[in-house]
């Protein structure tokens, strides 16, 4: 049944119209048998709250920003602003296209301008957001002679070496990213001390990208900075900028490791939106995993869908989650127009990664002055691009996190004209849960930016670089909560602890050795056999689940297809090829608790943050058409991996599981289906992939004696997801229950209960009896 969330009172009805008119067109082209839109809510336009110029601001930087067509700052913008060139660090967490930019380019240039001898650094996840800030930075001060002494400029692993010595020496403004900052710049800081002496502020963009290991990475690679300035005599401000998170305060500090001030009261203006939330209806003929249902495609979904946007002439964006998808949805949407508007066919593309940033300007241009009309892309338009104001963005499959959805989903609102976005549901328990619950998307967010510097297995490689810069003191190691991984690092003749500090040992190099995206261990090499090319690097012990022979691995949205795996050298080789399947390894898990963290009773139930030992093997993997459909199952030989890390745990009494009425021999199935969903689930509240997690359930477990079921961090350590769920578990719960209820199967399908990992071939499972569990155990939280 299609229900209305949200309200239009405040919107103008003319504006609303435009956005519910696109959606009437795309019902009008859906079968009649079929009922796909769960929601619709009419998101109000919202009107801008102004401030004046600061008098602190300089008239120079004011005058430029006018001229680029900034009239009247937003409240937000003037508060953060006005926040960091008081002093405090600050973090302004607001809407796609809200402006952050200016909260710090106010307050830096002013500085630069007024005080010579000041340094400013920016970081960026990716490299296309840091080109296109410097761009827009570049813009500004070549506007104002006064400000030409600014100087901004990139230095990343394409600045040629005779560049690297003028920046050194005398760039003010630096524009990099974290990865180039521990290895270039912090490795080196005596070369840089001049740089360093002067710096007074730091800009972290986009800082919900640092999550999970490379969060906890990138946060201890920021207090290097602060410690390396610190050296000099530098305490610079940090101005954060990031999407719109549960408590980004927090977890700004976190990041960081300093206090840090919120700033969500988002004062820019944007048009009324419609956001309607549609799930393919389950195909008949086509059959997944256990003769399970299986959903129609996104793909064809959203072809249909942006066919029908276009014959409206609504400029359209869709996200599709790889390129082959993209290119798949641009080319099924050209081939649905050309019988109706040849013309129109012609005016669609498809977008990846990779491009030039000529291309992307090109592209930016080409959808701004309507020569292109439609665009399927990758996620590689959610950052670092001017586009804004279109008539209708799709999103195909729920793109992880809330913070991307509104990413992709704010490209879509010209001021004062009403827009359209469709989330369209693909197979998996959260897309479900999303389409049926409009609250969880649209109201406050609870889904958490998680990290963890405390992780050993983080810490560990990090402070041989912090000592290796500077031998650390006794203090700074207590600071940084590594007294017991520097000693164990100690027995092992890696460091030594002298009457001055903590000494690297003279043949240890740390700083090659940690890859900070590449997660933790040794790194296993990508390599294309073909033309010899790198492609990046992956955690050894993930591998054998990512990277086994025959799997489909994507980078960057390119397919690429492993020929082989050889964990003893640490390098897998891949060749380019876009099959028509994707792979899904499949494992078996065995767990063991090594330490209960804290335990809370509640009733019938009791719930515990533990440290595990979890023990898995890869035994095949599945390969699954675009359709949903599962072609067959592959088997594999690969040796086990050990994994210690955190996890999650709730236990149950057979009083609860009788009362639920779950007979015994229901209940390993009630239990597999429930950690199945759980698993799926808990992105809603901390920002992971379903890939980061995993998950054990059992009927009696011998650490416990208790039916049990387990949910943890799928990376040595820990990267903070376990701990998130574990301070989350009733909302987390109640949607897992939720979404295997709202699920019209019968006994269970991808959408709900099945999981693509499973290494039982998803059996048993039981839905009903998962549903009749999760209540039980939602109600005894509660
Ligand atoms: N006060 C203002 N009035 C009018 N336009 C503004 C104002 N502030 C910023 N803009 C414009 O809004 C656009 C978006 O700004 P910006 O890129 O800083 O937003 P953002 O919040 O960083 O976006 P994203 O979420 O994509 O990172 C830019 O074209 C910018 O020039």
């Amino acid at each position: 049944m299609t229900t209305q969330f949200g309200s239009s009172d405040h919107g103008d009805a003319s504006d609303l119209s435009y956005g519910r008119s696109l959606l009437n067109r795309v019902l009008v082209g859906t079968p009649a048998d079929e009922d796909p839109l769960k929601h619709f809510a009419d998101l109000p336009a919202r009107i801008a709250q102004v401030a004046e110029w600061p008098t602190w601001a300089s008239p120079t930087v004011v005058r430029a920003m006018t001229e680029s067509g900034v009239r009247e700052p937003w409240a937000h913008q003037i508060r953060a602003a006005s926040l960091a060139a008081a002093g405090h660090n600050v973090v302004v967490s607001t809407g796609t296209a809200s402006g952050k930019s200016l909260a710090y380019q106010l307050p830096i240039l002013t500085t630069l301008q007024q005080d010579p001898l000041t340094t400013a650094l920016y970081l960026a996840p990716t490299k296309a957001l840091g080109a296109d800030q410097l761009r827009a930075v570049e813009e500004l001060t070549a506007a104002e002679p006064e400000l030409r002494g600014v100087s901004p400029v990139a230095y990343d692993g394409d600045t040629p070496s005779e560049v690297r010595q003028w920046v050194r020496t005398n760039a003010r403004w630096i524009f990099t990213n974290p990865d180039m900052l521990h290895i270039g710049i912090l490795q080196s800081h005596t070369r840089w001390a001049h740089f360093f002496r002067r710096l007074r502020y730091v800009v972290v963009d986009e800082c919900h990208y640092y999550r999970g290991v490379f969060g906890s990475n990138v946060a201890l690679v920021l207090r290097r900075l602060r410690r390396i300035a610190a050296r000099y005599g530098a305490e610079p401000v940090f101005i954060l900028a990031s999407a719109t998170t549960a408590n980004p305060a927090a977890a700004a500090a976190r990041l960081i490791g300093a206090p840090c001030i919120g700033v969500t009261d988002d004062g820019s203006p944007h048009g009324p939106r419609t956001v309607a939330l549609w799930e393919p209806p389950l195909l008949e003929h086509v059959k997944g995993e256990n003769g399970a249902p299986v959903r129609r495609s996104v793909v064809s979904e959203a072809s249909r869908i942006m066919a029908d946007l276009l014959v409206e002439g609504a400029r359209t964006l869709t996200f599709v989650r790889s390129r082959r998808g993209a290119e798949l949805t641009a080319m099924t949407t050209a081939r649905l127009l050309t019988e109706v508007d040849p013309e129109l066919a012609q005016r669609i593309a498809a977008y990846r990664a990779g491009y030039l940033p000529e291309d992307r300007r090109k592209l930016e241009a080409a959808l701004a002055d309507g020569s292109l009309l439609g665009v399927a892309t990758t996620n590689a338009l959610e950052l670092g691009v001017d586009i804004a104001g279109l008539d209708a963005v799709v999103v195909a499959g729920f793109p992880g996190t809330r913070a991307s959805f509104w990413q992709q989903a704010g490209r879509s609102g010209r001021r004062g004209q009403g827009s359209l976005v469709v989330l369209i549901a693909r197979d998996d328990p959260l897309d479900t849960y999303l389409v049926n619950h409009p609250e969880a998307l649209l109201s406050k967010p609870v889904e958490a930016t998680v990290t963890d510097p405390t992780n050993p297995y983080v810490l560990g490689p990090q402070m041989l670089c912090a000592a290796l810069e500077l031998p650390l003191t006794d203090d700074e190691v207590h600071e940084f909560g590594a007294w017991d991984v520097l000693t164990e690092l100690a027995e092992q003749g890696m460091i030594r602890r002298r009457n001055h500090g903590w000494f690297v040992a003279s043949e240890v190099s740390p700083h090659g050795s940690v890859s900070i995206r590449g997660g933790i261990g040794t790194a296993v090499a990508i390599v294309d056999g073909e033309s010899g090319r790198m492609l990046g690097t992956a955690e050894a012990g993930r591998a054998p689940g990512t990277l086994h022979t025959g799997a489909v691995y994507i980078h960057q949205g390119e397919t690429f297809v492993v020929d082989d795996l050889d964990l003893e050298h640490a390098v897998a080789l891949v060749h380019p090829e876009e099959p028509a399947w994707t792979t899904m390894s499949r494992e078996v898990t065995d767990i063991a608790i090594d330490e209960v963290l804290s335990e809370d009773g509640y009733g019938e139930v009791r719930v515990s943050l533990v440290r595990v030992e979890v023990n898995s093997q890869v035994v095949g993997y599945l390969r699954k058409m675009l359709s949903g459909q599962v072609l067959d199952s592959v088997d594999l030989d690969m040796p086990v991996q050990t994994l210690h890390t955190r996890a999650v745990l709730y236990t149950v009494t057979a009083k609860l599981l009788a009362a639920a009425g779950i007979p015994d021999d229901r209940v390993p199935g009630a239990l597999h289906a429930a950690e199945h969903a759980a698993i799926g689930l808990l992105p809603l509240v901390a920002t992971c992939d379903r890939g980061d997690i995993g998950g054990v359930s059992t009927a009696l477990h011998p650490d416990t004696g208790l039916p049990s079921v387990f949910v943890y961090d799928g990376h040595q350590g820990g990267a903070g997801f376990a701990d998130r769920g574990h301070e989350e578990i009733l909302t987390w719960l109640t949607a897992t229950r939720d979404a295997i209820a709202d699920c019209e199967c019968g006994a269970g399908c991808p959408s709900c209960i099945q999981s693509p990992k499973c290494g039982n071939g998803n059996h048993p499972l039981d839905k009903d009896g998962a549903v009749r569990l999760l209540s039980a155990v939602v109600a005894e939280l509660g």
